[in-house]
């Protein structure tokens, strides 16, 4: 294994829990505080109101459960994508330091359920930029239990005007999905609901689950080590199956510029699949030439500062040229602003450069973007024909 990706899994996990009211969440989180599974998990949980019910069913179920040393934290000063991410840091530390002074308390994981209208976004961010946080943790997984029975009813409830689409929200941020409830819903319901699922987020595997009924089905280990956000993991599913799901090639890209179309050639994209409120997939995938390296971290930065509200969830491997011409394998993971991008490795001898990037969010401008991507392909740094081209971004 890699030093890189053995550090990485050092850290303790951390599971960020959303879904809709009424989806599961505790549910799932007394089973992982009653049953007899050999983890050890802290459980964060976020309340917004004076009194924490959540909390109490917690805390009643670890009260019967002798045998499990997990800790259950509440914070319920207000939502935890809104007003108290101190808090949320201060609670992770604790826990950390309680795991750190009893030798035989090896934590398995940190999992954060938030309330049933957060944005996970500024949970994640606060792990990257919190330096105790990022020294001892790492984000693994956005998990969203989805309710098979109602997800459709509440997808498509009527809303005050600009109010967030919770439901969409949380499916268009996951890195997992449990789509719970199967025990009562039909299977034609069941495939309509992955139907619509897909239609916001292509990428993420979808478990099916009745966690009543059924929850020691659930490999939770699997479930809480998903490695959603290692740009390895990234990386290597994307090699492994270059073709499958959203990073199929469909219709072919038009060229913004003649000239350029013939250095370069492009692949295509697969067009934004999009439900309401304009959440939805979007992959653009480049072959034929490299990206230059300068012009792609230009392009991506101000796609993010632009975008940053609207852009949940992207992700992408890429063919970039570096200024000294070489090739190189590079991979990129970013919720809203936060964006992660490095190398990893030389791009293989004799391989065509390919470039894939799959966007999760809202108001995606695929054409643009497609158009700005294009570009990143033209040229060298040091062409003088290709500083003509820069102008034109
Ligand atoms: N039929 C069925 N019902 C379930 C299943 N899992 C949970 N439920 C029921 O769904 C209801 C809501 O479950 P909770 O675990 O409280 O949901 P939650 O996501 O924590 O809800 P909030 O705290 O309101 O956000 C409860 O009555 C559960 O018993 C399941 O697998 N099948």
């Amino acid at each position: 294994m890699k030093d890189r990706e053995a550090e990485q899994l050092r850290k303790v996990p951390v599971t960020i829990l959303t879904g809709f009211l009424g989806s599961g969440k505790t549910t799932l989180l007394n089973f992982v505080l009653k049953a007899r599974h050999g983890y050890k998990y802290a459980i964060i949980e976020n309340e917004v109101g004076q009194i924490g019910i959540d909390n109490q069913l917690l805390k009643t179920a670890n009260a019967t459960a002798a045998h499990t040393t997990e800790q259950v934290v509440l914070l319920d000063n207000g939502c935890l994508c809104c007003t108290v991410r101190s808090d949320l840091v201060e609670a992770v530390k604790q826990i950390l330091l309680k795991a750190d002074a009893e030798a035989a308390n090896v934590l398995d994981g940190i999992l954060i359920e938030t309330t049933g209208l957060a944005d996970p976004g500024p949970v994640c961010k606060t792990f990257y930029v919190e330096p105790d946080l990022r020294e001892r943790t790492r984000v693994d997984c956005v998990l969203t239990v989805v309710d098979a029975c109602h997800f459709l009813q509440q997808l498509s409830r009527s809303r005050s005007e600009g109010a967030v689409n919770e439901s969409m929200q949380q499916v268009a941020f996951a890195d997992k999905i449990l789509l719970n409830k199967v025990d009562a819903a039909s299977a034609a319901s069941l495939q309509e609901v992955e139907t619509t699922i897909r239609s916001i987020n292509a990428l993420c595997p979808i478990l099916r689950c009745s966690l009543a009924k059924n929850p020691s089905e659930l490999p939770l280990d699997e479930l809480f080590t998903a490695q959603g956000f290692s740009l390895d993991r990234i990386l290597e599913r994307m090699l492994e199956k270059p073709g499958e799901g959203s990073w199929q090639l469909s219709t072919p890209m038009e060229s913004s510029d003649g000239r350029r179309s013939k250095r370069a050639k492009t692949g295509g994209f697969l067009r934004a699949s999009r439900h309401d409120a304009g959440v939805g997939s979007c992959s653009i995938a480049l072959t034929g030439a490299p990206l230059v390296i300068q012009r792609f971290v230009e392009v991506m930065s101000a796609l993010k500062n632009e975008h940053a509200l609207d852009l949940y969830r992207y992700k992408g491997v890429v063919c970039v040229k570096e200024a000294s011409g070489e090739l190189k394998q590079a991979v990129l993971q970013g919720v809203h602003d936060m964006c992660e991008f490095e190398p990893r490795g030389d791009w293989p001898d004799g391989k065509e450069p390919l470039s894939q990037l799959v966007f999760i969010g809202r108001n995606l401008e695929r054409d643009k973007w497609m158009r700005l991507f294009t570009f990143c392909q033209s040229g060298v740094l040091d062409d003088p024909e290709d500083r003509r081209g820069g102008t034109q971004a």
